[in-house]
């Protein structure tokens, strides 16, 4: 069983994610820890935060000399801004005084509509909102990339690779039918301000990321993942909550400010015919049974079909707009604007990045729960003869 949590504030002083269940064996190093958590800093119309700010990665657990040893891998992402919050993101009671002066800790009475603001209070019993917001921020997702990292570098012993990209931004979309990048493209997406594919689109994107700034606004936009190399049967149809699709599905909710997902053509395909909205099978000039085409993304009754994954999480808009929206202070019970200091205009290449780590855990999840291993060697065995032993009559795996 593979399980993982994630702890700290937005302001506070580090963030932390466990992974437990992790055979031993895997290759991780800080380093691919720190170019992972880069990446997701990287994007047009990220705010000033990403520039000033930076990760600190430590393991503290789990790995020796850049191998996973089977216990919890433990790695703590320390965040340079610390000094500057010390007093106002405090664990141990501060003197009040100091609180009064700090312009930092002025109450947060005017919560953001789209936020986890107001409801965060009602909820938490806090009569402002600085406490909500430090653990709903999506500072957090540096935790869950530090970790996806871990589980990526397992999948990819297992010859499974991953790779993110941006498909919209607001309504600016890369055309229908464009190639889908492969791992190989994953540099020259980490080029492009916004981490999308087509270069035609990405300038496009660039500038309604600038009408956007200039305009007061912020932006949304949609994300695909894509992975390759899985075997079929990960996931399972006998039950609901063991289905692949599922899985992925909530785990790419669970992003802040995700509100949609697609697996594969997801929402065209309900608009198509039977006859055109399926992948038909097929024997391959190598011999081997695929597929004529990848509607489906690769999931057929929750499980993997050993194509390629698509999925694809949809962003709403950030919900600090500079031009800020009505709302209540809630100190005075009068209308007022919803409170803005800074913040992204569009964080959709982030988000990528962020939803490529989570589809390596949810991957990563249901490799260990089908081969098992106590070491990344016993799991690759197991998988090897699972695939080996696949009548003939059923092979659709290459090689
Ligand atoms: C990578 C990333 C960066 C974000 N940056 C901001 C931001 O700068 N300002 C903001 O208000 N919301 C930002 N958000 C979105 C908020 O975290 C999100 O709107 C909030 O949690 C409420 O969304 P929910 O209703 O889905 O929980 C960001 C989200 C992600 C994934
Ligand atoms: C710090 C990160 O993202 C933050 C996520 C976020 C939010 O409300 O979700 C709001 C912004 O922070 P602030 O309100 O302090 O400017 C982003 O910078 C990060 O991704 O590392």
């Amino acid at each position: 069983m593979l399980r993982w949590l994630t702890a700290g504030e937005s302001h506070g002083p580090a963030l932390v994610g466990i992974i437990e269940g992790m055979p031993a064996g895997v290759e991780v190093v800080s380093e691919g820890i720190q170019t992972a958590l880069a990446r997701r800093r990287l994007g047009y119309g990220r705010g000033a935060r990403m520039k000033f700010e930076q990760d600190q990665v430590r393991i503290i657990g789990g790995v020796r000399h850049g191998r996973t040893q089977g216990g919890p891998v433990a790695i703590e992402i320390g965040n340079t801004e610390w000094p500057k919050w010390e007093q106002v993101m405090a664990a141990d009671p501060v003197d009040q005084a100091v609180l009064e002066d700090s312009a930092r800790n002025a109450p947060l009475t005017r919560p953001r509509p789209g936020h986890a603001d107001f409801t965060g209070m009602q909820k938490y019993g806090f009569d402002e909102a600085r406490p909500v917001l430090e653990r709903a921020s999506a500072r957090e997702t540096a935790a869950r990339v530090a970790l996806g990292t871990v589980a990526a570098c397992f999948l990819e012993a297992l010859d499974i690779r991953l790779v993110s990209h941006t498909v919209a931004v607001a309504s600016v979309a890369v055309p229908e039918g464009s190639p889908v990048p492969a791992p190989r493209d994953v540099l020259a997406l980490d080029e492009d301000p916004l981490r999308c594919f087509d270069r035609e689109t990405s300038n496009a994107m660039v500038a309604e990321v600038d009408a956007a700034h200039k305009e007061g606004e912020t932006l949304g936009g949609v994300v695909e993942v894509i992975a390759y190399g899985l075997p079929p049967g990960l996931g399972s149809y006998v039950h609901w909550d063991r289905r692949l699709d599922a899985r992925l599905a909530a785990a790419l909710m669970g992003i802040q400010a995700i509100k949609g997902v697609e697996v594969g053509d997801g929402f065209e395909t309900a608009r198509r015919r039977g006859s055109a909205a399926h992948d038909e099978i097929v024997r391959e000039e190598t011999g081997r049974i695929g597929r004529a085409s990848n509607r489906a993304g690769g999931i057929e009754g929750g499980m993997s079909i050993g194509d390629v994954l698509r999925v694809r999480a949809a962003m709403k808009p950030i919900a600090t707009v500079p031009r800020a929206l009505q709302t209540i202070d809630v100190s005075t019970g009068d209308a007022a604007k919803a409170h803005h200091q800074r913040s992204d205009v569009c964080a959709v290449p982030a988000a990528g990045v962020v939803a490529e780590a989570m589809v390596a855990l949810v991957l990563a999840e249901a490799v260990t729960e089908k081969f098992g291993g106590d070491s990344v060697t016993e799991t690759r065995r197991n998988l090897e003869s699972y695939l080996a032993n696949i009548p003939s009559s059923l092979n659709s795996v290459l090689g």
